[in-house]
């Protein structure tokens, strides 16, 4: 494992950070000034109970949804209708999974995973190719058609149509090696359902946005990219965080875009998570009590022909303790090929994207920069 960093000649005050993309790595120029707080039109707090409301307290929402997709992509959501216990639970049961000794979780290792589930260790990945390996600890864990309430009580849930067999790729040995953790997997997935039960509702949302009938998409999400992720950043040590430039601090993810259509992203309180605006400088997505982070993905920047934004962000736990955060990712099916929608293209604006779908989207960029540690 190297823990070397790539420098690149920079204007004073900036630094090159390189990003991965479908089209291998691109770099932009970043201020290196301290992370400043996040305004209110920057990154607003949308209160979504109107998403359970009639239809036009669904089209006033959109209307409000679509001033932050078209600035960052990035908003928080309250009254979202997931119980506090339900993530309380699964916070819980998250952290008694990490603060085992490494051998217990080893069995939940990603590496006996074909698909990418399971668990792996501090600073064996490296999100952003010039900065250092991430100090943080994963939990991946995929989608499994017997958790889905639209087909868990179906006869056999896992008689799934071919196009979509190959792409199912939950693995059932990560719960098996977690089953020690007295009602871990019931917690996790428990959560797991209200978070897409909540995007399924927001994609309908996303499609009003776009001048779509509101089900544009629940044809293409039943059986979706729904992948999610435990994260578990470490503390970092009093005298690192004490030193004026905190030169020693680590990076929790390195600089990305998310992939799918949008993530909801429940954060702890102790805060870390930060968003590059437009000038390249970093913006603090501060953790809001009763909130979830949401956040449009790459995925949806090309369906609607680059009006929803997907946005660079990290996480730097700059805390002496243990910062947890739980995003859930959402696509749709993986096997669909999407196209640009019709409502985003006219003369002036031709596609700027060819159709795909998300499970080749995201091969493809997995191939075009796969982490290199
Ligand atoms: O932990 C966070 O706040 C963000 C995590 C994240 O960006 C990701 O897992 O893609
Ligand atoms: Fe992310």
């Amino acid at each position: 494992m190297s823990t070397t960093t790539t420098t690149t000649t920079s204007l004073p005050g900036t630094y090159q950070l390189q990003l991965r993309t479908l089209d291998g790595n691109v770099v932009r120029t970043v201020s290196i000034e301290a992370p400043r707080l996040a305004t209110a039109a920057e990154i607003p707090v949308i209160d979504i109970a109107r998403l359970f409301g009639d239809f036009e307290a669904r089209k006033d929402l959109a209307t409000e949804v679509k001033k932050a997709v078209e600035t960052y992509g990035f908003f928080y959501i309250k009254n979202h209708g997931i119980p506090e216990e339900v993530i309380d639970n699964a916070g819980k049961h998250a952290k008694l999974f990490f603060r085992q000794p490494r051998d217990e979780k080893e069995p939940a290792s990603t590496v006996h995973s074909k698909f990418f589930n399971g668990w792996f260790d501090v600073h064996t990945r490296r999100t952003s190719p010039a900065e250092r390996a991430d100090n943080k600890e994963a939990f991946f864990y995929r989608y499994q058609p017997e958790n889905d309430p639209i087909h868990k009580d179906e006869e056999d849930p896992s008689a799934v149509p071919e196009g979509i067999k190959p792409y199912i790729r939950g693995e059932r040995y990560i719960w098996d090696a977690t089953a020690h953790i007295e009602g871990f997997e019931s917690a996790i997935i428990t959560y797991w359902q209200h978070c897409l039960q909540l995007a399924r509702r927001l994609i309908r949302v996303f499609a009003l946005v776009l001048d779509l009938p509101e089900n544009y998409f629940d044809a293409v999400t039943t059986y979706p990219g729904a992948d999610a992720v435990l994260n578990f950043y470490p503390g970092q040590p009093a005298s690192v965080l004490a030193s004026e430039d905190k030169k020693g601090a680590e990076i929790g993810i390195g600089s990305h875009t998310d992939l799918q259509c949008f993530t909801l992203l429940w954060q702890d309180m102790i805060g870390g998570l930060q968003v590059l605006d437009v000038d390249g400088r970093w913006i603090k997505a501060s953790p809001i009590e009763g909130t979830i982070v949401v956040n449009t993905a790459d995925f949806l920047t090309r369906l609607s022909n680059g009006k929803f934004k997907s946005t660079v962000h990290r996480v730097f736990n700059q805390s002496e303790e243990d910062r947890i955060s739980m995003p859930f990712f959402f696509g749709p099916n993986p096997n669909e090929t999407l196209s640009v929608v019709s409502t985003c293209i006219d003369e002036e604006h031709p596609a700027k994207y060819e159709p795909i779908s998300c499970g080749e989207y995201m091969m493809r960029r997995f191939a075009a920069s796969r982490p290199d540690n």
